[in-house]
Parts: C-alpha cells; sequence; structure tokens
C-alpha cells in the first residue's frame, strides 16, 4: 500500500512580533489533528514549529493534493489563528490570503511538500522545516544530497546510488518546470538551480532500473511564492522540505552533511536581506537577532505501516556547533554591511518588500540629468 507525508506550514500569528509560534497554537493544532486520526482521516501526526510558522506533518492513505487532507490542515490553521486573535498574537492569521477553502491549499498562502510511495521494510523520512527564508535556499542542499559526490559518498561507493537521480525544477516565475537527470545534466542544471530565486528544485526522483520506483519521489519541496499570491509583501515563504533516506537513497547523515555550510540565503529581517542558513534545535527555532538568523530545523523518523516513530531533534546535536559558530561569525560580518548590498538583497529582489512605496514617494523629486 502506498502512504502519503503531507508537511502543510502557515504562519498563523507570531510571539513576540515574528520570533516564534505560541505554545497555545501548537494544542490547538494537536487537538484538530487527534481529532482527524480519531477519526481515520489521517494515520498520524506531529504538530512542530519553526520561528513563527506552524508546521503540521500528516500521514495518511489519500494521495497528494487530497481536498480533505488540505482542508483539514485549511480549517487546523482558521482554528488556531482564532486563538491567536485571541491572544493579539502579530499578524494573526498572516499566511491565510483567502477567505474560503476551495479544493486545495496551493495558491492560499500555506506552504505544502507532500510525497506518496510505497513504505518500504524500513523508511527513514526527515522533515525540514525553515524561517525567514525563501525556497530557492533548499536549492544548495538537495543539490549536495543528491547530485555532490563531495558530500553525498554514497553516489560514488553504493552501487544503488551510483547511476544519479532525477531533478524536477521549477521556473517560478514564468510558471514552468523542467526534468533533468544528474549527473549527465549537473552543469546545465546548476545553470537554473545557481539562480535560487527564479529555479527552484521542486521534487528528485530515483533513477529508472534502480532499488526503488522511479515514480516515488525520494524529495519534495514546497515552493510557494506568497508575493505572487497576495501582490504585495506578506512574509517570506518560509520552506518546508521531505526526504527519503537510505538503501539506495543518501543515507541520512549525508542529508544531514548538506546543511554542514551555512550557506548565504535571501530573507531574514523584512525578507530583504541575505544571511546565513543556521540549522538549530527545535528549542532554538526562534528567529531573534535582526529577525534572523534564517534557520532551518531537521524533525527525524522511521515510518512503520504509516505511523510517525519521532521525531528525532537532528539538529541537536554538537556536530553541528561548529556550523553555528561559522553562522553568527557570518551574521556579524554581513550585518556590518547596513544598509548596502550584497547583505541587502538586490534591486530586483527588492520589488516585492517596502522599496516601491519608498520610489512612490520620491517619484516627484526625481529630475533628469543633462
Ligand atoms: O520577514 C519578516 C517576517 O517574515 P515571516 O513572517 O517569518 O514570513 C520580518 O523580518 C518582518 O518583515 C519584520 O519584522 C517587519 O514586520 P512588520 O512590522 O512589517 O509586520
Ligand atoms: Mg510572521
Ligand atoms: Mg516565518
Ligand atoms: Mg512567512
Amino acid at each position: 500500500m502506498k502512504i502519503t507525508v503531507s508537511l502543510i506550514k502557515a504562519d498563523v500569528g507570531g510571539y513576540p512580533g515574528h520570533a516564534s509560534v505560541h505554545p497555545e497554537l501548537i494544542e490547538t493544532a494537536k487537538k484538530e489533528l487527534e481529532e482527524a486520526k480519531n477519526s481515520r482521516l489521517i494515520a498520524d501526526y506531529h504538530v512542530l514549529a519553526a520561528g513563527d510558522d506552524l508546521e503540521l506533518l500528516m500521514s495518511h492513505t489519500r494521495g497528494c493534493d487530497n481536498s480533505e487532507i488540505h482542508e483539514l490542515a485549511w480549517n487546523t490553521f482558521k482554528a488556531a489563528t482564532e486563538i491567536a486573535k485571541d491572544l493579539k498574537l502579530y499578524g494573526a492569521g498572516q499566511d491565510l490570503l483567502s477567505d474560503a477553502f476551495s479544493g486545495n491549499i496551493r495558491g492560499m498562502g500555506p506552504g505544502s511538500a507532500e510525497i506518496e510511495f510505497t513504505e518500504r521494510k524500513a523508511e527513514p523520512l526527515i522533515a525540514f522545516m525553515m524561517d525567514k527564508t525563501e525556497p530557492g535556499a533548499f536549492n544548495l542542499p538537495i543539490y549536495k544530497m543528491f547530485a555532490s559526490p563531495e558530500n553525498t559518498a554514497g553516489l560514488v561507493i553504493d552501487p544503488s546510488c551510483h547511476s544519479g537521480f532525477r531533478f524536477e525544477v521549477w521556473d517560478i516565475v514564468e510558471h514552468k518546470r523542467v526534468f533533468m537527470n544528474a549527473p549527465e545534466e549537473i552543469y546545465s542544471m546548476l545553470a537554473l538551480i545557481g539562480a535560487k530565486s527564479r529555479y527552484v528544485i521542486k521534487r528528485v526522483f530515483p533513477k529508472e532500473g534502480g532499488k526503488l520506483p522511479s515514480d516515488e519521489p525520494a524529495a519534495a519541496v514546497s515552493t510557494e511564492k506568497l508575493y505572487q499570491i497576495a501582490g504585495e509583501y506578506v512574509g517570506k515563504d518560509d520552506p518546508v522540505a521531505l526526504v527519503r533516506g537510505q538503501s539506495g537513497l543518501p543515507a541520512v547523515g549525508e542529508i544531514l552533511e548538506a546543511f554542514a555550510f551555512p550557506h548565504l540565503v535571501s530573507g531574514w529581517m523584512r525578507g530583504s536581506h541575505n544571511g546565513p542558513l543556521m540549522p538549530v534545535s527545535f528549542k532554538d527555532a526562534r528567529c531573534t537577532r535582526f529577525d534572523g538568523p534564517p534557520r532551518v530545523i531537521a524533525a527525524g523518523f522511521q515510518l512503520s505501516n504509516g505511523r510517525l516513530i519521532g521525531p528525532v531533534d537532528m539538529f541537536d546535536d554538537p556536530a553541528f556547533d561548529y556550523t553555528r559558530t561559522k553562522a553568527q561569525e557570518i551574521t556579524e560580518y554581513m550585518r556590518r554591511h547596513g544598509a548596502f548590498e550584497p547583505h541587502r538583497l538586490p534591486l530586483e529582489d527588492m520589488e516585492y518588500t517596502t522599496l516601491p512605496g519608498v520610489m512612490e514617494k520620491l517619484k516627484e523629486r526625481f529630475e533628469g540629468i543633462k
């Protein structure tokens, strides 16, 4: 039997400001999902938080894009929004951009990563959740996991990984996608995914003829672009991803290794700055300094007939202390640039933040230069 894992998230109110999720929102979400589990709509669930984003991880047998599952997530976010309003949390209902649910949560504000697959004899799964950054922040680590022999020893050593993987890359500006094979097409693929604000890895598949079915994703990333839905800056798209591991896929340690380098991502303060992505434990998933720096948490599970056995807080480990120290050095270095690029994003990326307002005010005062 095939199992579906859906990771659906939304910012429905921060505490204080955009720093974290209030415990009562987590309790409310747990209550809603417990009811859904009792009524057998879902097999299992976990509620987590990354910065100010409420994260719903659910397993079920209804496939991706299922309207009942999406409606459950939507109603859960709505219920949490009511609590957020009651507590006067910051930006209550921030990511719920529509008044009524209309069949699919995509395009309504929340972000989602979903995978349907045949559960193996033993099925390790890592859920990654980021705050104060955008979906393209996953490009580098996902590329490393599934295409870089420097990161993933299995690509070289394990015969069942050796033929590589197939990447589904989305152009999120023109709403098109392309499938590309690694390692054969790595150089062309890097030409796209290196431009992470436009080309985003959506899914990764095993290749045909390997240990795993080639149509069942090994990884999936949320790629919603909030500003395109809302038409104005309403916070970053704070992405999530699901990655399956072991036995023909990257090992759990190879999956995590991809985050040992705190690469620069865009987001941070007002969604307008480049900063390092810092892997942290669940308890440190609070955005503080300059509303950041951008953070990622990793929740590890084994699946057992749809049951989510876990989570293990994978970055709650001294092995990532060096990365965190490095991220803090980079934080300090980038902050010293103040309002200047490349700390601040280039103009084209500021188009959807507060900059158009500033330009509007100054427009009458510009004069020609002879
Ligand atoms: O990017 C941010 C929030 O993003 P998020 O809600 O996590 O998607 C913050 O830095 C805010 O932009 C900043 O705190 C200003 O917030 P407002 O006062 O405009 O709400
Ligand atoms: Mg927020
Ligand atoms: Mg957020
Ligand atoms: Mg957000």
